[in-house]
């Protein structure tokens, strides 16, 4: 705990200027709300087609004119389990170019601090359940997904690196499965909560008899609401500066079963559930032991129920046709 070198902490000037590199995604969108809401003023924001970040150069110009003095990296190539499997190229290759030319030109511009975001598939597919953070790089990795994972490995090691050659203070958060508003509900190269969100809705809508769900049904996942972990992130851009990265999760877990059910009921689908066993389960538990965090003084405060509820409602004022 405790904060940089030079003194000043993350909230006490609110017109410090702030990069959310990747501001109109789930992540970054929730973390634009929390900082407004926390009263920063200074939000320096740029779409994607303003500024690909797997531009270096463009990047580095970028860095040079605005001269953040934070920076929060939630800009990446993300998808489900079907979106990584398919396009493992795109996931590693983007992400690596991102986050690298991200993190250097931070450094090299003088950004006081910056929080980069992992996932919690970087860890081996059979790690200890609940995963510590040391369970990093013990085992081999969820072949689903490892393209990505080994590219957010990377990024931890970056963060980890440059803080000890430069005394950049770099810090890495390992969040958990996340949903929410502006989350994305593409039918195939989704997440699974806003897959089946829009696959009930739509089987409601047509009163269709039955909904397929990928897989068995049996593996767990920890679901966290993005707005925990948008209140995480500012936790952790106030009071943590430490070379490991840092879990973020739940700490409640439940089966895709469980999660089909309970966004059915949410939904109000009446229909059946149809397991379509030739899709890929991925890993089977991936459980985040978050005590460190807990221990530094954060907890989340979402339910999943009461964020389920919350999702389906903005997903009816923003999403649906
Ligand atoms: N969603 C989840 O369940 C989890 C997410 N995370 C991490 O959180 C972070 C954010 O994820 P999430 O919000 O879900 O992802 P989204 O896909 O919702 O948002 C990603 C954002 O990054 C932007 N982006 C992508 N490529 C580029 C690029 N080349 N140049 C500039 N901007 C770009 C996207 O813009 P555009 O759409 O215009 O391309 C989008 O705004 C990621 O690091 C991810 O690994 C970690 C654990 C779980
Ligand atoms: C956040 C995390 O997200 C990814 O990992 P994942 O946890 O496996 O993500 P997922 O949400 O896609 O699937 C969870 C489970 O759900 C099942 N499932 C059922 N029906 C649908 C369905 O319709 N869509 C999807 N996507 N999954 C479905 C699916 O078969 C699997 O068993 C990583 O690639 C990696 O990017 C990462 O870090």
């Amino acid at each position: 705990m405790g904060d940089s070198s030079n003194g000043s902490s993350f909230s006490d000037d609110k017109s410090a200027k702030i990069f959310v590199a990747g501001h109109r995604g789930l992540v970054g969108s929730a973390i634009v709300r929390k900082l407004r809401h926390l009263g920063f003023t200074n939000l320096v924001l740029r779409t994607h087609a303003e500024l690909d970040l797997t531009r270096q150069s463009d990047v580095d110009a970028f860095f040079a004119a605005e001269k953040p003095r934070f920076v929060i990296l939630a800009a990446a190539k993300v998808g489900g389990i079907h979106a990584n499997s398919t396009y493992p190229a795109d996931f590693i290759v983007v992400n690596l170019q991102i986050q690298t030319n991200v993190i250097d030109s931070a450094h090299r511009h003088g950004v006081h601090k910056l929080l980069f975001l992992g996932s919690s598939c970087i860890y081996p597919k059979f790690a200890p359940q609940p995963i510590p953070e040391d369970a990093l790089l013990t085992g081999p990795l969820e072949p689903t997904n490892e393209w990505y994972a080994v590219a957010k490995i990377a990024g931890i090691k970056m963060c980890e690196a440059y803080r000890i050659q430069f005394g950049f203070d770099a810090i890495s958060g390992m969040p958990t499965n996340l949903y929410g508003p502006y989350d994305n509900f593409h039918p195939e190269n989704s997440h699974v909560l806003p897959a089946l969100m829009r696959r009930f809705h739509e089987a409601k809508v047509k009163n269709a008899k039955e909904v397929v769900v990928w897989g068995t049904g049996s593996p767990l996942r920890e679901f966290l609401h993005v707005d925990d972990l948008a209140d995480a992130v500012a936790f952790l851009m106030e009071g943590y500066s430490g070379l490991g990265h840092v879990n973020v999760g739940s700490g409640k877990e439940v089966t895709i079963r469980e999660l089909a059910e309970m966004v059915k009921e949410v939904v109000g689908f009446q229909g059946e559930l149809v397991w379509d066993s030739s899709k890929p389960d991925g890993t089977p538990r991936k459980l985040m032991d978050s005590s460190k965090l807990a221990g530094l003084g954060w907890t989340p405060k979402i339910p999943l129920r009461d964020g389920l509820v919350d999702t389906y409602k903005w997903y009816l004022e923003n999403v649906k046709q």
